[in-house]
């Protein structure tokens, strides 16, 4: 049928049938985390088209323990074997439930469902029995067929077996038993009567301040706006007696995608405890998300008291144990969550890190970045999948990328060019362009192959004289040259002899250059900075040389700061070349270009760049 255009004939509005008028949990925070159940091998089980294997629940179970979670509902083991025999499993298998994990197990009110449901946990250290009845008027009326009186008997008929059979089973395997009752759709039912039955239940558990009785609250269906399920909790809170004796449990499902803003309104207003499903999984639109609550916690200073640090492994457990992938966008945890595309993003991404990292180095640690509420090492994730390159992207994220791959902090106007150059091949292609296209496309653009020089003009060796303390050459003021630059150059593969002079190094070759191959390129702008530490220590150079019609930057990488500067000279030169501006050198293809120059790096090995940096040729 299709939509109706007055859907008000079909469906009713919610209207909750308390709604506090002083109510207090607006103005709260929330300070701490709440105790933390996993439904994931029980309410995300029975959602699955295929239920998990006992190897699958065992595998999802030890990651739940390596997690931290302390409270773990394993099964509705009166359900199969596989339910049965998997609780048997993780009390009887040595090292699978350290002492301080609580074995939850579910049980309608049905008596030989209980036993059976004792018999699972028996031998256990510590087990919660979760007994379940609906209580809403339609479930009433429609399942079950019972008066309020009716159901009140149910609950309470079948909290009296609990409690003998608890007795029983504690005086026998000496176990701890803990009780959690569920008045099933809550949030349909009339809150007082909700508390009405809750407050029966107590009466005939008998709580204690040390192992209190759990009453889990469950949107069974998502029903209403998460401030609706806020006042039935603090409503419920208010009035369930014996407060400090009750542990006031969440059980968030997701049908209108809020079941997260429930989780934490609810804990404004009083839980003390959240039951939910790894990534969300869970019947229909799926229990709430525990990582997404943890997460959200941890970003706002509070230890969640679970431990997120290897977000993909635990991405991993879950989607092949449940066969559901995790979404990319997923909070936290999705492929996609860290990752920036589009430029201005990236670019404050960028100017954020570099913040980030001078706070760092004066102690100051608190993360504060634009674009990512936490840090992603925090969860494993490396920086490189932080900035990603497409057509949305500007200079900021792709400057960043040759920064962390390349150590090699390009200046402004460089980003600028290189980005230029990137923008072509993103134009060209349309898709997303990888960190290591990227990064081929810049050592192919400045002709940096494993950081030699490999240009259609490289340098093989050098050396430099200074002729400021008398020399060959007296220079006869200032202003005249102080450098005389001797090397040799490889021009596409054929080394030959190059001499100049000028007021430094770059200048002297440049004025060889011109000597041999007829064209004058002068230096616009000169950077140069360390890379690595210790007897690891590169010099980077960037130069910017202009024909007086067009700029060209190069890139030169070496050891020597002098050689660094010279081979980003050539780089630079390389690249005019191709415009023809050399007579004497023709454009060729910047393939071509790269094997040509790389058979004379073959050829000259022996002369090569070693010589050139002792400067003893
Ligand atoms: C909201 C939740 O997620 S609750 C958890 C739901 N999970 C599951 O149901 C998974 C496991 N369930 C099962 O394996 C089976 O349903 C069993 C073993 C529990 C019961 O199976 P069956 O005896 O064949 O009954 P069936 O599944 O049809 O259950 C419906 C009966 O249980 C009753 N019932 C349903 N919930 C409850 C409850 N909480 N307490 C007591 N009785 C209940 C129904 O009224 C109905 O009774 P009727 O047969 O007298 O009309
Ligand atoms: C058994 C209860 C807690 C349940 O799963 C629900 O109401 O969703």
């Amino acid at each position: 049928m299709p939509m109706l255009t007055d859907p008000s004939k079909k469906y009713n509005k919610f209207t909750p049938s308390i709604k506090l008028s002083d109510r207090t949990w607006p103005d709260k925070t929330i300070d701490k985390a709440p105790i933390w159940l996993s439904t994931d091998l029980r309410d995300g089980n029975q959602s699955l088209a295929n239920p998990m294997s006992i190897e699958a629940k065992t595998r999802f179970w030890k990651m739940l323990v390596k997690l931290g979670v302390k409270q773990i509902e394993a099964a509705f083991p009166a359900a199969s074997d596989t339910d049965f025999n998997f609780v048997r499993s993780v009390i009887e298998t040595p090292g699978l439930t350290p002492d301080d994990v609580w074995v939850q197990v579910l049980t309608p009110a049905r008596a030989d469902l209980i036993k059976r449901s004792f018999e699972s946990v028996a031998g256990a250290k510590r087990a919660v029995i979760h007994m379940y009845n609906a209580t809403s008027p339609l479930f009433r009326d429609v399942v079950f067929r019972n008066s309020k009186e009716d159901t009140i008997k149910l609950a309470k008929e079948h909290t009296e077996l609990v409690r003998k059979l608890a007795d029983e089973y504690s005086q026998k395997y000496g176990t701890i038993f803990a009780y959690e009752y569920s008045p099933e759709t809550f949030t349909q039912t009339e809150t007082q009567f909700a508390v009405e039955i809750c407050q029966v239940v107590k009466s005939i558990w008998k709580p204690t301040a040390e192992v209190p009785i759990i009453f889990n609250l469950p949107a069974t269906v998502e029903v209403g706006t998460p401030n609706t399920y806020a006042d039935q909790i603090e409503y419920f809170c208010r009035h369930i007696g014996e407060r400090e004796k009750v542990h006031v449990s969440l059980h968030p499902h997701n049908d209108r995608g809020s079941g997260v803003a429930a989780a934490e309104l609810g804990q404004l207003a009083g839980a003390d405890r959240v039951e939910g499903c790894v990534f969300g999984n869970g019947e229909r639109t799926g229990n709430v998300d525990l990582v997404t609550l943890a997460m959200n916690l941890y970003s706002q200073g509070i230890s969640p008291n679970l431990n997120f640090d290897d977000m993909l492994s635990v991405i991993d457990t879950v989607s092949q144990c449940t066969g559901l992938p995790v979404h990319p966008r997923h909070p936290y945890a999705g492929e996609l969550v860290f990752t920036a595309f589009s430029g201005s993003h990236q670019d404050a991404i960028k100017k954020g890190f570099e913040a980030q990292q001078k706070r760092a180095e004066n102690g100051d640690h608190i993360w504060s970045m634009p674009y990512l509420p936490i840090d992603p090492a925090d969860i494993g994730c490396s920086y490189e999948a932080v900035i990603r390159v497409n057509s949305q992207s500007g200079k900021g994220g792709i400057a960043y990328l040759v920064k962390q791959i390349l150590g090699m902090d390009l200046p402004r106007r460089m980003q600028i060019s290189f980005y230029q150059v990137i923008q072509k091949v993103s134009d060209m292609t349309g898709t997303e362009i990888s960190v290591d296209d990227i990064i081929n496309t810049f050592k192919q653009q400045y002709y940096l192959e494993e950081f030699s020089n490999k240009g259609r003009l490289a340098l093989r060796n050098f050396s430099l004289e200074d002729t400021r303390g008398g020399g060959a050459h007296t220079p006869q003021d200032a202003s005249e040259y102080t450098r005389v630059f001797k090397g040799r150059i490889a021009v596409d593969g054929e080394s030959r002899q190059v001499e100049g002079v000028g007021n430094g190094a770059m200048t002297a070759l440049l004025n060889g250059l011109e000597k041999q191959l007829g064209a004058h390129l002068s230096v616009k702008s000169y950077e140069e900075h360390a890379i690595g530490k210790g007897s690891y220590v590169q010099a980077a150079s960037y130069v910017n040389v202009s024909d007086g019609t067009k700029d060209y930057w190069g890139v030169g990488i070496d050891p020597d700061a002098a050689a660094s500067g010279l081979k980003a000279v050539l780089s630079a030169a390389s690249q005019a070349c191709q415009d023809n501006v050399f007579p004497e050198v023709k454009p060729v293809s910047t393939a071509d270009a790269i094997k040509n120059a790389a058979a004379g790096v073959v050829e000259n090995v022996k002369d090569g760049v070693n010589a050139a940096v002792n400067g003893t040729n």
